[in-house]
């Protein structure tokens, strides 16, 4: 009975670039800090100032423009869009509306093996508001509100896309390529949890087949993945049973609620802001010349699609691996930076891939916070590839090198883990393990080849596992055989 739905989703996403200066003034966009110290009067909106663009702000917006595809405007303009609520001293936000910095861009994303191109709306600048931090529990249950206006005017961009997407996967992925993209090309530290990387995702559901979109809502507060594919799968269920009913969606925004996994309805259309916009009159068009742009192309770095074909194509990495290593720049970085020192891309992706990642997630740490450095862990591998130590070795040693930052030489030494590679050395053992198995001899002898598995491992537990297996094996052959 009940109908098939179509999900439709399309992202909004804000992110703070990485200039030392605000968008318009000269204080530090620098996090934290004491309260009310990284202002003037001109990110306070205090009367008879004028705002002068940051030119590093519009390099960046089109920077990040051109990375997605963007065609890039030669004539845009600055829009004030009012509203007034306390995070904007001004009551309006120095945005852009009809004329923004870049428009029909796309990027790709790939689900389940499956390739897909979003288009990107618009990327625009805008300034940033300030933090209200509120004296009781809610904005409701508050006696007084305290504003921070550090934040405010550190530059934007928001990012726009197509409502192109149709599940909370791929709003996901979209989420992530973007990131990554921002990340490459430098421009935002991207940090979802500190704030530099805001996400608002807008959901509607249509039967299937239908041409016009259904009513959709729009979802704040995401400030991770994890929350917006949850925020997603829940907005979408929620909807899907009101639709099923027979009743209707109400445009609005609604918030994520992330300790008890359901969106709440924040404000409807009928309370939403008449924003008034019109150009400001205090700032100048920005008229770009072609060749500035082009040289900011030139300077582009390799992107994650590029790098990514370049990892399979050739290094042999298989896709998958390539797309965890090359989904964020710091983790590229690293692994290109052993392998420049180990030239083994296949194992140096598998360390990552496994240890490295495994360690890494375990201790919540990001690839900048390791102390294991990529020259470290080149070292390692080509211990292991020399024979000093053996695999399992290794393991035990990079363990010890992600917890103490120690050299693998230095711990190798100090455990005396080296690998007993000596030929004169293991024969005395192989002689002694043979005298004490006969039985095991005898079942080798007669054809039984797994036998030879105990007899190494005899030779292994004398060793405290410091022999090379390989080397064992061989010796055992040669005298029983
Ligand atoms: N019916 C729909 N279902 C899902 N997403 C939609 C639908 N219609 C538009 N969208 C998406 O919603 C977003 C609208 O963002 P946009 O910034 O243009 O408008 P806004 O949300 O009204 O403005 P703002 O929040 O900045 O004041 C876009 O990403 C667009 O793709
Ligand atoms: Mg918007
Ligand atoms: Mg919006």
């Amino acid at each position: 009975m009940s109908a098939q739905y179509e999900v439709v989703i399309g992202l909004e996403v804000h992110a703070e670039l990485k200039t030392d200066t605000k968008i318009f003034c000269s204080c530090p966009t620098e996090f934290g800090g004491e309260e009310n110290t990284h202002v003037c009067p001109v990110c306070l909106g205090l009367p008879g100032v004028l705002p002068v663009l940051n030119k590093k702000v519009l390099e960046y917006a089109v920077r990040a423009g051109l990375a997605l595809n963007c065609e890039i405007a030669s004539f845009s303009k600055f829009d004030r869009k009012n509203y007034f609520y306390p995070d904007l001293p001004k009551a309006y936000q120095i945005s852009q509306y009809d004329l923004p910095i870049c428009k029909k861009g796309y990027l790709e994303i790939e689900v389940n093996g499956r390739k897909k191109t979003i288009g990107i709306t618009r990327v625009h600048m805008e300034e940033d508001a300030g933090k209200l931090v509120h004296g009781g529990a809610t904005i409701a249950t508050s006696r007084y509100s305290l504003v921070d206006y550090n934040r405010t005017g550190v530059p934007l961009i928001e990012i726009v896309s197509e409502p192109d997407m149709r599940s909370a996967e791929e709003a996901r992925a979209y989420m992530e390529k973007l990131k990554a993209i921002l990340e490459y090309t430098g421009v935002s530290d991207v940090r979802m949890e500190q704030g530099s990387l805001r996400c608002d995702a807008n959901i509607s559901l249509r039967p299937m087949g239908a041409k016009e979109f259904g009513t959709k809502t729009e979802i704040k507060n995401l400030n991770s993945f994890r929350a917006l594919q949850k925020a997603i799968e829940y907005e979408i269920e929620r909807q899907r049973d009101i639709l099923e009913e027979g009743g209707k969606i109400i445009q609005e925004t609604r918030s994520w609620d992330e300790g008890k996994g359901v969106t709440v309805s924040l404000r409807s259309k009928e309370e939403a802001h008449d924003y008034r916009y019109f150009p400001d009159p205090d700032l100048v068009p920005v008229v770009i010349d072609p060749q500035w742009v082009q040289e900011i192309r030139d300077s582009l770095p390799e992107l994650p699609d590029a790098k990514r074909e370049r990892l399979v194509q050739e290094m042999g990495l298989s896709e998958y691996d390539a797309g965890i290593i090359t989904g964020s720049r710091a983790l590229a970085d690293f692994f290109d930076q052993v392998v420049a020192e180990y030239n083994e891309p296949k194992t140096v992706a598998n360390w990552i891939m496994g240890e490295f990642l495994r360690l890494l997630n375990a201790n919540n740490l990001e690839v900048a916070e390791s102390k294991v450095k990529p020259r470290s862990l080149a070292a390692l591998l080509k211990a292991q590839a020399e024979g000093t130590i053996s695999g399992k070795m290794a393991k035990t040693v990079f363990e010890e090198m992600f917890e103490t930052g120690k050299e693998p030489e230095t711990i190798i030494k100090e455990k005396g883990m080296v690998q007993i590679s000596d030929e004169g050395a293991l024969a005395a053992v192989v002689e002694k393990v043979i005298a004490a198995n006969p039985q095991s001899v005898e079942d080798y002898k007669a054809g039984k080849e797994k036998a030879i598995g105990f007899l190494v491992g005899q030779v292994m537990k004398e060793t405290k596992g410091q022999a090379n297996p390989g080397l064992v094996n061989k010796l055992l052959k040669d005298k029983l055989g």
